[in-house]
């Protein structure tokens, strides 16, 4: 699958919900700060879907489930407070979904390289990955905050790649997500999406390249789309 004169082919990756099973402590955290602010704590069913579109979006969604808005300041204060006890918790519950670390092993094998396009902010996440021992197999770890633009804006998947020193034709999204699916469309990368994620509607229904339902399948599944490599 390599080609000596293109740049190794490259897997991003996002990160909560696709490599890591994130969500008790992501809304751990949340009903931590909710209750705190004597408001309702989300039945965990309800807020594992709030998640997707980063920290921030999730408080959101968690004081409107309470009838609440709150101005910018008040917004910034609690996710400052958020970041604070999610880094504290980071990996109390949190880890890497079945066949991760076999996958990564495979395709490395095979000459890919690794990197991570998420919507959590850069510094929590290279805390995560650090905790579940894989942060040193990326070529790139990036954020919300790491681009002046985020996913679903295709630049943020361009802007991994290039700091991966990867190109976006040998490059391929793995994510579990309507905004992972349409940040692969607007970039114009194949997509693959696994079905075990955070998102309120099936996968399916955002019409990515191919679903998987394990690590398992990966290989396949990337065999498949990366025959049509530009190569050299
Ligand atoms: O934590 C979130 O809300 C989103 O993170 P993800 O982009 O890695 O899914
Ligand atoms: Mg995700």
């Amino acid at each position: 699958m390599t080609q000596s004169l293109s740049p190794r082919p490259l897997l991003v990756f996002d990160l909560d919900g696709t490599l890591a099973d994130t969500a008790v402590d992501l809304v751990s955290t949340l009903n931590a700060l909710l209750t705190r602010e004597g408001l309702a704590a989300i039945p965990f069913q309800d807020a594992r879907s709030m998640v997707g579109a980063g920290a921030k979006a999730l408080l959101q969604r968690g004081l409107k489930a309470n009838g609440v808005e709150v101005d910018e300041i008040k917004l910034d204060q609690l996710f400052s407070d958020y970041l604070l006890h999610y880094e504290e918790h980071i990996a109390d519950d949190s880890v890497l979904y079945p066949g991760v670390t076999a996958a990564l092993d495979r395709f490395e094998e095979a000459g890919w390289s690794f990197a991570v396009c998420t919507n959590k902010i850069e510094g929590p996440s290279v805390l995560l990955l650090t905790a579940l021992g894989v942060a040193e197999r990326f070529k790139a770890i990036c954020g919300k905050d790491t681009f002046a633009v985020s996913k679903p804006d295709g630049g943020a998947l361009l802007h991994t790649i290039a700091k991966a020193g990867g190109d976006p034709r040998r490059a391929i999204m793995v994510g579990d997500s309507k905004t992972d699916i349409e940040t692969a469309r607007n970039a114009e990368v194949p997509v693959v999406a696994v079905n075990f994620g955070y998102t309120d509607l099936p996968v399916e229904t955002f019409k990515p390249d191919r679903v998987i339902a394990h690590f398992d399948e990966l290989w396949e599944a990337v065999e498949e789309l990366s025959a049509a490599f530009h190569v050299a």
